[in-house]
């Protein structure tokens, strides 16, 4: 039919051979293994689109598998252009989890006999630690002695592997384990009593019930008989046992329809922490020996230099097999490496650059850019530096820094420090965590509060004396009530960082944080909101204090108005934002220009890797995907020095960086040719430094014999003198902090920290509205003193 042909003709064209044969390899097995950018998943999606349109294949026999429902999304979107509307909402296109939910609730009725019902909860982490804790109550363990988070790990891990609680305890190796197993089996019969699974459930309830109810996996096996999966490296033991159920069978009972399509890169298998394993290609060469293997190997992403440096990287993890990668968009520019000053000074320069790029029309728009970085608290010093320099940016898979509840949370505490009146955040933060302060007594407390006209700070600490309470809903107030005073009472105590600590630690949301399994994150936002608080540690507290709210005020409350209260943006999709990700959930996308931040030691590769080889070896993976999502330019970042509890840390450079030559970079991380950060120093004056221009190029070193900077500069574009400076050495520093200064651009401020460097002083100054914290030279910033 001639018509068909145009139809297979215009689905083609835009592959290659290799690509082609995937597409129209439609009946059988088909493996495709081959790197990043490659094609894997415009071939699953032209795929798809093929055998609707060209063999006549029934959309709802197809079925594709996601890693992320970000990109169930994108690939939906895809087909609707490829075969319209219609046709594409008849396939299934979804994660694992959500593909298992959906079958569950088909089939609730099967699901009886465990205590489930259709409308069965799905289990956020809160509420599965919750419900560890409950278990652990119940079996009257020692919640301090067993973390609830290391109970969680090795229950999930458990579930995955497919053990029961039984079998679990049959095979501990350790005490802990034994203990695990036990809470475990208490653990699924909350949840059953609950009429709640939580997400490994989900995908074990599936495999359970396809392997013992041989017509329903039946059904679902001429329900989907195209099935494909993107992202197969990262499937987990069950994950890999629903593939197999679905395509082939079950060892027992063969059948299925054989059309499996599984595309994946053993060398982005970023997820082994959660059950991920190189023996699923193996597993899926043996149950389907007589699967297609199709390699490719031309990349449409990234140019050479890039896919060069990414290769160095991944090249020295031992078990994987090489492949060749190739591009035809020629070698490009070449890797930029930038050294900062500090964690401030890093994500000013990406700042800084960024809007370079854009105002040289260097990117078309904002959307073109991605941030990468390790882990989520590294956000902060990104986004501070964006929305002072008005560059709107989204955080994809997660909140914004300061609308993370944690954050919000010690905030709150922290404005009532300040302003006890304050009645939003006491009401945020009344029961939080848990004193036992329900809805219920704060409602009284609050109608109380308004019909006498007192604050509710007034109410709670008068609670004693409320009508209509309850014993025990009083003495709940009065101790409260006794530790907001107990902690107002410290401001005149401790320095600011400190006083932070005392608050995470006397509410008890420090210790609870790092027991609950997800607390690690947000922990680390607390540490890094500690961070932040230490700039601040030289001056009195209340005036600290103030100050640290007011710059939190501005740069977390800039567009509140965009975001709804989930802390999700409202238009997301239409909005010309630059990209901040971390590199766990980059994989899969591609932009024309990445920076990654925070090339150290300790950080990429993450600290916890480094004495464990097959961490450190995902750790390279992990900045393999980053790399190469890059299409035409590549940064990488790091800062030299970083506070950590206060104290200054000086890293190393990631190891990773001495895997790439040298010559791919622009200017090489090999100490001596370095191009040091000025931004920092600079006061953030994007306008007047030209980063191609050699003239601010390695002069500025730290305590090295760097070229003097010339006169000609601005005055205030500060530079850190050269040690051949020393002459003029001050005697004693001029600025105390807690000094009100005056700067002829950056108006009125407040010292915040002086120190004398190199011969030189040095001072931290807080100026007031946008321009915020600064740190300054005075051999060249113009700064008077305030009365
Ligand atoms: N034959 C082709 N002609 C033109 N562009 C192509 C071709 N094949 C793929 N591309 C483009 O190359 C880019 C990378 O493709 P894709 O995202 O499918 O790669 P991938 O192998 O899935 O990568 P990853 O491993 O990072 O997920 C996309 O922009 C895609 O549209
Ligand atoms: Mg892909």
């Amino acid at each position: 039919m001639p018509e068909h042909t145009d139809l297979e003709q215009e689905l083609l064209a835009g592959l290659n051979g290799p690509q082609r044969e995937a597409v129209t390899t439609t009946e059988g097995p088909l493996l495709i293994l081959a790197g990043p950018g490659s094609g894997k998943t415009r071939v699953i999606t032209h795929r798809i689109a093929y055998l609707v349109r060209c063999r006549g294949v029934r959309p709802w026999h197809i079925l594709a598998v996601t890693f992320t429902n970000k990109a169930a999304r994108e690939m939906q979107e895809r087909l609707e252009k490829l075969v319209g509307l219609n046709e594409a909402r008849e396939m299934y296109i979804g994660t694992f989890h959500a593909i298992c939910a959906r079958v569950l609730r088909a089939e609730a009725d099967l699901l009886a006999p465990l205590g489930l019902t259709r409308s069965f909860v799905i289990l956020d982490t809160d509420d599965q630690a919750a419900l560890i804790k409950q278990a652990l109550r119940d079996l009257d363990l020692d919640e301090k002695q067993y973390r609830v988070s290391l109970i969680h790990a090795l229950i999930s891990r458990a579930k995955n592997a497919m053990l029961s609680p039984y079998q679990m305890a049959e095979q501990a190796r350790r005490y802990t384990e034994e203990v695990a197993a036990r809470v475990y089996r208490r653990y699924q019969q909350l949840l059953r009593a609950n009429n709640s699974v939580d997400f490994d459930d989900l995908l074990m309830l599936t495999e359970q019930l396809w392997r013992t109810e041989s017509e329903v996996l039946e059904r679902y096996q001429q329900r989907w008989q195209y099935i494909h999966v993107d992202e197969f490296q990262d499937c987990n033991v069950p994950q890999y046992k629903l593939i197999r159920l679905l395509g082939r069978g079950s060892y027992e009972r063969p059948g299925g329809s054989g059309n499996v399509c599984v595309v994946g890169d053993d060398d982005q298998m970023i997820y082994s922490w959660r059950g991920a394993s190189a023996e699923n290609v193996q597993a899926f060469e043996r149950d389907f020996p007589e699967a297609r293997i199709i390699l490719l190997e031309q990349n449409y992403r990234s140019t050479q230099h890039i896919l060069d440096a990414a290769q160095c990287v991944v090249r020295r993890n031992t078990a994987r097999k090489e492949k060749r990668l190739w591009t035809a968009l020629g070698q490009g520019e070449k890797l930029i490496y930038h050294e900062a000053y500090n964690d401030e000074a890093e994500g000013l320069y990406v700042a800084d650059e960024i809007l370079k790029l854009l105002a040289r029309g260097e990117v078309a728009h904002r959307g073109e850019i991605a941030v990468m970085y390790r882990t989520n608290a590294q956000s902060r010093a990104l986004e501070e530096q964006f929305l002072r320099a008005n560059i709107p940016y989204k955080v994809i898979g997660s909140r914004k820094f300061y609308e993370r509840k944690e954050v919000k949370d010690m905030l709150a505490y922290l404005r009532l420090l300040l302003n006890p009146h304050d009645d939003l955040s006491l009401q945020r933060i009344i029961n939080v965590p848990n004193r036992k302060i329900g809805p219920k007594s704060l409602g009284e407390l609050q109608r109380w509060a308004r019909e006498e006209q007192h604050s509710l700070y007034d109410a709670l600490q008068r609670s004693e004396e409320h009508p209509t309470l309850g014993r025990a809903a009083k003495n709940a107030l009065q101790q409260f009530a006794q530790l907001l005073e107990e902690l107002r009472a410290s401001v005149a105590e401790l320095r600011l960082p400190e006083l932070l600590d005392r608050v995470a630690e006397r509410t008890g949301y420090g210790p609870e944080l790092r027991a609950s399994p997800e607390g690690e994150e947000r922990w680390s936002n607390i540490l890094e909101l500690r961070r932040v608080a230490e700039d601040y540690a030289e001056i009195e507290t209340s005036l600290a204090l103030e100050l640290f709210l007011e710059n939190v005020a501005l740069v977390g409350g800039a567009d509140v108005a965009q975001t709804g209260e989930e802390g999700t943006l409202l238009h997301e999709e239409d909005q010309d934002a630059v990209t901040l990700i971390t590199l766990h959930a980059a994989k899969g996308l591609e932009f024309p220009v990445v920076f990654i931040v925070g090339l150290d030691e300790g950080i990429l590769p993450h600290g916890r890797s480094i004495d464990a080889p097959e961490q450190l070896e995902e750790e390279r993976r992990l900045a393999y995907v980053g790399f190469t999502r890059a299409m035409r330019r590549l940064y990488l970042v790091r800062a030299r020095r970083r506070s950590y509890f206060g104290d200054v840390v000086y890293t190393e450079p990631s190891r990773f960086l001495a895997d790439i030559p040298p010559d791919l970079f622009a200017s090489s991380p090999g100490s001596g040719s370095l191009r040091q950060s000025s931004t920092w120093e600079r006061g953030g004056r994007y306008e007047s430094y030209d980063h191609d221009h050699e003239d601010y190029g390695s002069r500025r070193v730290y305590g090295g014999a760097a070229s003097r900077p010339r006169r000609s500069v601005p005055a205030d574009t500060t530079f850190a003198p050269s040690s051949a400076d020393v002459s003029s050495t001050p005697a004693a520093p001029r600025f105390q902090p807690g000094d009100r200064v005056l700067h002829h651009l950056f108006g009125q401020g407040i010292v915040l920290k002086s120190e004398l460097e190199s011969g030189s002083e040095f001072v931290e100054v807080q100026f007031q509205g946008k321009h915020g914290k600064k740190r300054l030279s005075l051999d060249y910033a113009r700064l008077e003193r305030l009365p």
